[in-house]
């Protein structure tokens, strides 16, 4: 059997890469249109920062499993072919904000259409909005010259989450698997089904029909999400009364109703996927004319905008109300530890608000890049995709604000206040009053991740701020 991934990210060369590593009789090629990253999939040093990604890759690479730019030639060979590509939100146009952008998507599907000459087993593994099988089939159909080739659309949507990817992976806590109940689909689903069972108990592969698949996965990322703007909502509740968001998330967990999983409060949720699934999920209820639906989930996206926005007025409040050329240390840039991305992560939003107050910016994080950074912090809505290397003006305006640093005591050295974007783990463990002898006084820590201890940092001297966290007695709450 052969199989071929259209689309070498975050998605396609993790899920690629185990399938390859479980299945040493399968021959899976990765694919994608970006050389560069074909040329990182190929060397030591892999596109993205995964735990345990570089073994997997490295036993089976060159094994059974292939990295390729040249598309057309792997999937007119394989005899499955998943799509993998990026499914971002629409930055322009109808439904700019809230749709899906399915160009690439679009363009994977006219693709294989092109080079098939046999039928294909076709998989989505990218989100997408519910009823995008329909539109692949109608594109393969019209587009296939030879119209005897069969092509069976399935929905295998993807549940991994970053910085644990491989261990979801490994032991995924379910498979889903949608196709049509024909019997040409549902000999796909099979066929598909089996490739999972050689290492997932086949308990956990489900299937269901392809809309409900489809549809799932908008409502699991929704269902994560909605818990942590609930928790959020609550963490401001917390600050206003003497609450603990702490205490009364672990109060609530312990109910197994609800369980205490994905109860961190934080400064808000980032990644590619939360905000990007609910606004499409929004987008296809008003779509469909349930406005009361769209408005529900909708505000998921409201109240974490809100938790940015209460996080740096937190900070500018307690600061006398000025960071204007104050160095405020950030620590972590990354959406959240164990991983490089920084797509949509909160601390693009804090450090914006803070350099419009004029603040001087040293960032810390151990795997983004300082040109990552840079990149992240220029965007503007219609220049999402710089090209690698250019430098834009409001590049070299980012410049004058923020700077990067390689150790967290660096970025804290002569700075008025640390904020905490990212839990990684050395965050909990650093010399605190090593970093506190080196800021200016009145020193203060924004923990937007709830990692540190305010008790024992007050100690030190520090004025603490967590999120719904009795308020620090320094900062009175007038001041908040
Ligand atoms: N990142 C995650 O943790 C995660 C988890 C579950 C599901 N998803 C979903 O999986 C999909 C992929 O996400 P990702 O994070 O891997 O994106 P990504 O941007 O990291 O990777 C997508 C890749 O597809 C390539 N590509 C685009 N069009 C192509 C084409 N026509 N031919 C060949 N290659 C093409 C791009 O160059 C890119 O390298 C999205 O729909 C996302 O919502 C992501
Ligand atoms: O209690 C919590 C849990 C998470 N977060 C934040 O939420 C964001 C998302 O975290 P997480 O869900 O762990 O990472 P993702 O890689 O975005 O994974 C989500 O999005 C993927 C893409 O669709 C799905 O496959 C996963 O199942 C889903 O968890 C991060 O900023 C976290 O810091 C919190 O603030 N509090």
């Amino acid at each position: 059997m052969k199989i071929a991934c259209i689309g070498a990210g975050y998605v396609g060369g993790p899920t690629m890469a185990m399938i390859a590593y479980k299945c040493p009789d399968i021959e899976v090629v990765v694919l994608d249109i970006a050389q560069a990253r074909i040329d990182q999939w190929n060397s030591d040093k892999l596109p993205i920062y995964e735990p345990g990604l570089d073994e997997i890759v490295f036993e089976a690479r060159g094994r059974n499993l292939f990295f390729s730019i040249d598309v057309e030639k792997h999937v007119g060979e394989a005899d499955i072919i998943f799509i993998s590509v990026n499914t971002p939100t629409k930055v322009r146009g109808v439904g700019a904000g809230a749709a899906a952008d399915l160009t690439y998507w679009e363009s994977a599907a006219r693709t294989i259409a092109k080079a098939c000459t046999s039928s294909k087993i076709i998989v989505e593994k990218s989100t997408v909005p519910v009823k995008t099988a329909e539109a692949v089939e109608k594109v393969l159909a019209r587009n296939c010259v030879d119209k005897s080739i069969r092509f069976d659309i399935l929905s295998n949507p993807e549940f991994l989450a970053e910085g644990t990817a491989i261990d979801d992976l490994k032991k995924p806590d379910r498979v889903l698997i949608g196709g049509r109940e024909t019997e040409s689909g549902l000999k796909a689903v099979a066929t598909l089904k089996a490739v999972y069972e050689r290492w997932v108990p086949s308990e956990r592969v489900i299937t269901a029909n392809l809309w409900s698949a489809e549809l799932s996965k908008l409502t699991a990322n929704a269902f994560l999400a909605q818990r942590i703007s609930s928790i959020n909502a609550i963490s401001a509740l917390c600050e206003a009364t003497g609450a603990n968001v702490k205490q009364v998330s672990y109060a609530i967990g312990t109910d197994s109703r609800i369980g205490p999983k994905f109860l961190n409060a934080s400064v808000g949720f980032g990644g590619s996927c939360f905000q990007k699934d609910i606004l499409n999920l929004v987008y296809i209820c008003e779509s469909v004319g349930l406005k009361e639906v769209a408005d529900y989930w909708r505000s998921v996206v409201t109240i974490n905008d809100y938790q940015k926005d209460r996080f740096v007025n937190r900070m500018l409040e307690a600061m006398f109300n000025t960071v204007s050329g104050k160095r405020c240390a950030i620590f972590g840039f990354a959406f959240k530890k164990d991983t490089g991305d920084t797509r949509e992560t909160p601390a693009i939003d804090v450090c914006h608000k803070l350099m419009a107050d004029k603040a001087k910016i040293a960032c810390y994080d151990p795997q983004v890049t300082e040109d990552q950074m840079i990149r992240d912090l220029s965007l503007d809505p219609y220049m999402w995709d710089h090209p690698a290397g250019q430098v834009t003006p409001k590049m070299t305006m980012v410049k004058q604000q923020f700077t990067t640093c390689k150790t967290a005591y660096e970025a804290a050295a002569g700075a008025h206040c640390i904020a905490i974007m990212t839990e990684w783990d050395e965050f909990k463990t650093l010399d605190y009053q090593k970093l506190y002898d080196g800021m200016v006084k009145p020193a203060y820590i924004f923990d937007g991740r709830n990692i540190v201890d305010p008790v024992k940092l007050r100690e030190i001297g520090f004025v603490v701020y967590g999120i719904g966290q009795p308020l620090d007695p320094f900062v009175t709450e007038s001041a908040f």
